[in-house]
């Protein structure tokens, strides 16, 4: 007998609509892979349909071409607005916005994109990491919305962090306690930093290597290391309030106070503090190490630590984040995830893992 071979159909299924906000370190890095699945099994899995950054915005909804990026960015069709995204994504399938802002108002539209049936994928940690109220809210949308949130570059820079803390809770554990680097700029400063050459020469090269957040104050001061550490927390079953992590900035008042633009040239006031907390630290055979800490009902904090040189938290390299998570399975001995933890290529590429996630599951 036989058989009847039906014909083999291709089943391309439609690209998810992506709208990105953000064209700096991140954003750029973000676009440019984006446009390398060309002509590889990922292409065509998502479709960018807008592009903007806080000055232009680009929309197409054929796609808005990656090898035009600077001559599209140059010569903008219109101003920004956010209020152009939903547009720019409307029709049917699967719509993703990606957040790579540091920006307060992109990060007040996340629960309003998640209501109406957009899905979020975010570098940014003003979603998630700031008041309990505004979690919430994003919790609700999420549901309300039946979307979801990819938040694996906010803590990390897209290691196993928030994922690990969510497997260990959907097979039974809760979690105890999370302590470790969360800092990938703060990392490479003490990493790199030897006492001798000024401490605002390492934060110059840590910017410009795109580690820091685009005001390095807050990375110095911990509040970016507060985000994170509240992401985790919550993400963890602890709903903690912003204030309730104990925080300890390494930025004197006066430089706190300067206005952005001033920020560069009062860099050396960080000098002589620093040099004196390494070299009371070096005299002790010990390492500076910026830690962040949370117990399960007790404190959370952030700040400087001096570590032994062998100290688990002490190890790593570069960028490296290192953090240890105790749980109902790791009681003793934690669990250990340590990798690069900021710059442009990892964060991208954890932001379009999600993405594309996102676009294989929703
Ligand atoms: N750098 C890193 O290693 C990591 C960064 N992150 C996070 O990624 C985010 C981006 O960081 P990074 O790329 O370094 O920052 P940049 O300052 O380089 O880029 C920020 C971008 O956001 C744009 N922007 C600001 N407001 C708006 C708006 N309202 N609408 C659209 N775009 C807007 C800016 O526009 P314009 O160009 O006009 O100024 C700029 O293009 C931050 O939240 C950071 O915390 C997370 C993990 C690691
Ligand atoms: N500025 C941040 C970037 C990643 O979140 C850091 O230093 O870790």
């Amino acid at each position: 007998m036989n058989a009847r071979i039906a014909p083999l159909r291709s089943h391309a299924p439609q690209p998810a609509r992506v709208a990105l906000l953000g064209t700096g370190t991140v954003g750029s890095a973000a676009w440019a892979r984006l446009a390398s699945w060309a002509d590889t099994p990922l292409d065509g899995r998502l479709s960018l349909v807008h592009v903007a950054n806080s000055r232009f915005a680009i929309s197409n909804r054929n796609g808005v071409p990656a090898d035009t990026r600077e001559l599209l960015l140059r010569n903008a069709p219109r101003a920004s607005s956010l209020d152009a995204v939903g547009d720019a994504l409307s029709g049917s399938g699967t719509r993703i916005v990606i957040d790579a802002t540091a920006s307060e108002t992109v990060a007040e539209r996340h629960a309003s994109w998640l209501a109406g049936g957009i899905h979020v994928v975010t570098a940014c940690k003003l979603g998630q990491g700031t008041t309990l109220a505004r979690w919430r809210a994003i919790q609700a949308a999420r549901a309300r919305g039946g979307t979801r949130y990819g938040d694996s570059a906010t803590v990390g820079a897209g290691l196993p962090l928030l994922r690990s803390l969510r497997e260990l809770q959907a097979g039974g554990d809760r979690i105890h306690a999370v302590a470790g680097v969360l800092s990938g700029s703060l990392a490479w400063l003490f990493n790199h930093y030897d006492g001798l050459r000024p401490f605002s020469n390492f934060v110059r090269a840590a910017r410009d290597a795109g580690y820091t957040e685009p005001d390095p104050r807050d990375d110095l001061s911990g509040e970016d290391v507060r985000r994170k550490l509240l992401i985790l927390s919550r993400a963890a079953g602890h709903a903690l309030e912003a204030d309730a992590v104990q925080v300890d900035s390494l930025v004197p008042e006066a430089l706190a106070a300067l206005a952005a633009d001033d920020v560069d040239g009062a860099l050396p006031s960080l000098d002589a503090p620093l040099r004196e907390r390494y070299a009371a630290a070096y005299k002790n055979g010990e390492k500076l190490r910026f830690i962040a800490r949370l117990q399960a009902d007790g404190p959370a904090t952030v700040g400087l630590e001096a570590l032994a040189a062998d100290h688990p938290l002490a190890g790593g390299a570069g960028t490296d984040n290192r953090v240890a998570i105790w749980s109902d399975r790791y009681r003793e001995q934690p669990l250990l995830i340590q990798g690069p933890g900021a710059g442009a290529g990892v964060t991208a590429a954890a932001l379009l893992d999600d993405a594309l996630r996102i676009a294989r599951e929703a």
